[in-house]
């Protein structure tokens, strides 16, 4: 079964989405937003590794390999987990358009099991834009980018200032991402430009 909810769908004055002019060339990887994330950070023994590739348009594509410390089922990637691979790969669609946001609402069809040891081919699009509202979609596949689907997602993100983070996030972690040396991330984290 599968159909987004009806808050998932852009209303009637909703706008395409437009590629910064800045965002990195198809084909280019994003690299990690931030060391420490679950997602994608380096830093994260457990974490995905997700590594995500600029498309064309405002599309990602992603690669994660499931490791034994996904599991829920024996053998069996967690569900939370490929809901994360989701939510990253969605999440870093924000970069192309330059703009911070945060994942509002995130809904997701599992339909086949993704074992332990699979890659998961994400793609992931922007498909509207209503004011801060950021609309978005997303599959995972096994086997291939063009193999089955096991994972689909619709998702809103809502965009935010910066204060977002720097008046919810625990202070000691919001100091050491502002004086990051890599200014590639400083700059993803702080110094968006919507
Ligand atoms: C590169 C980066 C990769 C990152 C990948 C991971 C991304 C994440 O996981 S982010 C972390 C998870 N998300 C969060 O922590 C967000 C927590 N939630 C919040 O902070 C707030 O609820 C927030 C910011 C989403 C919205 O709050 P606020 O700024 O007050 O906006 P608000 O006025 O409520 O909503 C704005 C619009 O969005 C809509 N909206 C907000 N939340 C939802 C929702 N859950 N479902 C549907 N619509 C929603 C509202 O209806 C409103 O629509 P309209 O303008 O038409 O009236």
């Amino acid at each position: 079964m599968s159909g987004s909810s009806a808050s998932l769908q852009p209303p009637a004055d909703a706008v395409k989405p437009v590629r910064h002019p800045d965002a990195p060339a198809p084909g280019e990887l994003l690299g990690a937003h931030y060391g420490a994330c679950f997602g994608c950070g380096s830093e994260q023994p457990h974490g995905l590794h997700l590594q995500a590739r600029a498309g064309e348009g405002v599309s990602i594509t992603a690669e994660f390999t499931v490791q034994p410390a996904h599991q829920g089922a024996p053998g069996l990637a967690h569900g939370g987990v490929l809901a994360t691979a989701l939510d990253e790969t969605l999440g870093s669609l924000n970069w192309l358009l330059r703009t911070i946001a945060v994942t509002g609402r995130l809904e997701t069809d599992f339909v086949r099991p993704v074992p332990v040891g699979a890659t998961l081919y994400l793609e992931a699009e922007v498909t509207a834009v209503a004011g801060r509202k950021i609309y978005s979609t997303a599959t995972g596949r096994l086997d291939g980018p063009d193999g089955p689907v096991a994972v689909r997602a619709d998702a809103l993100f809502v965009e935010v200032k910066v204060d977002h983070f720097v008046e919810h996030g625990r202070e000691a972690e919001i100091k050491a991402a502002m004086s990051d040396p890599d200014q590639t991330r400083r700059a993803r984290a702080f110094e968006v430009n919507p």
